[in-house]
């Protein structure tokens, strides 16, 4: 089957009806219909009907190695740099469409499916059936196009302690039995993004679980379709809130939705299952397959659309009140521009030192996208901030569309023109600035850019420990030693 239309993305998921809750109310009919949902699946409906688009299918789509249909491109194994920079235009294509505002367009977990899918053997060191099993889903994944969301981490109950040592050892999802079927799962994971509104959920291991025996229980790798009896999607409540594009630019487009999943006794089943009771399988999963490498690759290239999109709206606010000629504003947009260039510069420094990994595929070099996700997470709130120091009331003068509308139009008109255009035009602008900088939305994007790619404290730990210092504290010593040698001589 070639690439998904964004027809066939919104009829897969109002089929499967999967067991997902809202607002204390299980979610019946169409998922695309809700109104929690309906914006966000129109976006990525679009994002899908992309991958049709005559000028840009060579782009989205490239030539299934099986089946000869044109298949999604954030599928493509790279084995050249060339793919490596096709991929990025195809990531950056999608991240346009949405100024970087869905962090989970399907781009992000096929970037991590790719390099699981390519790494497979590594899963066959447990059980060869289970290098089987990850190749196929790759395969299954590339050719019907699913769209997948991922849970990794264990609920946020008492940090202090493992899972094993919490009141109940069901609270973090844990391997319960297993049958002639597949493994039983019971227990908690969070957090799903777009959680309910994909085809299929990636129940994967990312952060370390302690070696040791009765860890075991809570390592392992499978994935499984939202419509799996047992698999429940517990959301958040919206933050769309149904009103316009006007009203709510952000909100009523890229509103993802995230989600606690509950396992009730899940079966997973054995052809689903790709490492199962083994910490230290699990544990070298992300990192032996590079799946973090080319994740993150996809995460640059996103936030270079973002940062573009949060310029361009800077840019914008200060043309509309005409602030640009005093020093404080140039340098605080210089600091978003600094960082554009610092981010773009990234992304290319870790295409042209990339190279062939042990599994035959082109690989980024980690370590300036290892940099740029430890940078991010500081850099994007800072956004928010410049936006609020630049938008100061103009942030809160923000009549809606239905005020425009009413008998108050001329005093809307009269007093909140801008320095060089209408009062609407303004108006509009600086509701977009208070849906990135201001509104529920916007304040979850700040913590999304924070955490979603793991905890940055602990990141920064992985970097130190992980970053190669020695020859520059070789250098000071040697620098140290030459100096004393002078002072024997004097
Ligand atoms: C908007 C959003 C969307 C997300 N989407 C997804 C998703 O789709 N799929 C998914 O799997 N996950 C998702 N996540 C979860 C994300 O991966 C986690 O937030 C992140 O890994 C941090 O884990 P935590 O939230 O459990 O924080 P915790 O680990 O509980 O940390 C809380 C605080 O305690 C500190 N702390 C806790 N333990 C330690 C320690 N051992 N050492 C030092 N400090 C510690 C942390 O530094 C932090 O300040 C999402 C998160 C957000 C905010």
């Amino acid at each position: 089957m070639p690439a998904k239309t964004g027809e066939e993305y919104i009829n897969g998921v109002d089929e499967a009806g999967a067991n997902v809750w809202i607002d204390g109310e299980q979610v019946k009919g169409k998922f695309s219909e809700h109104p929690a949902f309906m914006g966000v699946m129109k976006t990525q409906a679009e994002l899908y009907d992309l991958q049709h688009d005559p000028k840009k299918q060579d782009i989205m789509t490239y030539i299934s190695p099986t089946s000869n249909d044109r298949v999604g491109t954030s599928f493509l194994q790279p084995r050249t740099k060339e793919d490596l920079e096709t991929r990025r235009n195809m990531i950056q294509e999608w991240a346009r469409h949405n100024n970087g505002m869905m962090g989970r367009s399907p781009d992000y977990i096929n970037s991590g499916l790719m390099a699981y899918g390519s790494a497979a053997d590594m899963f066959g060191t447990q059980d060869p059936a289970f290098a089987k099993n990850m190749k196929a889903y790759y395969e299954l994944c590339r050719e019907k196009d699913l769209s997948l969301t991922h849970t990794l981490i264990q609920p946020q109950v008492n940090r202090g302690v493992s899972a094993a040592k919490l009141p109940d050892p069901y609270i973090a999802a844990r391997i319960a039995g297993k049958n002639s079927e597949g493994l039983i799962i019971k227990g908690a994971r969070l957090l799903a993004t777009q959680g309910g509104i994909t085809d299929e959920i990636m129940v994967f291991p990312s952060t370390l679980l302690k070696q040791s025996e009765e860890e075991n229980p809570y390592a392992f790798a499978f994935s499984i379709p939202n419509n799996t009896p047992g698999l429940k999607f517990i959301c958040r409540e919206t933050f769309d809130y149904g009103k316009s594009h006007y009203d709510h630019p952000l909100g009523s487009r890229f509103e993802e939705m995230d989600a606690i999943i509950v396992f009730d006794d899940v079966v997973v089943p054995w052809n689903r299952v790709f490492a199962y009771g083994d910490v230290g399988i699990c544990n070298q999963a992300y990192n032996e397959s590079n799946a973090v490498v080319h994740m993150t690759h996809q995460v640059v290239a996103k936030n270079i659309a973002k940062t573009e999109f949060i310029l361009g709206i800077l840019q914008l606010m200060v043309e509309t009140i005409n602030i640009g000629q005093y020093q404080h504003v140039q340098e605080k947009i210089s600091e978003v521009i600094i960082a554009l260039e610092t981010v773009k510069a990234f992304i290319t420094a870790s295409e042209a030192n990339a190279k062939l990994d042990k599994w035959g595929i082109m690989t980024p070099d980690f370590t300036p996208l290892n940099i740029a996700r430890n940078y991010y997470p500081k850099i994007y709130p800072r956004f928010s901030e410049i936006m609020q120091l630049l938008g100061a009331s103009g942030l809160m003068a923000i009549p809606n569309e239905a005020d425009f509308n009413s008998e108050l139009r001329p005093d809307l008109d009269k007093y909140l023109q801008a320095a060089n255009g209408p009062a609407y035009e303004r108006v509009r602008l600086y509701r977009l600035a208070w849906d990135v900088c201001m509104s529920s939305f916007g304040t979850r994007q700040t913590l999304y850019e924070r955490f979603f790619f793991g905890d940055p404290i602990r990141m920064a730990s992985a970097l130190y420990n992980g970053y190669d210092k020695q020859e520059y504290v070789d250098r000071v010593k040697e620098f140290l030693n030459r100096s004393e040698h002078l002072a024997e001589i004097n």
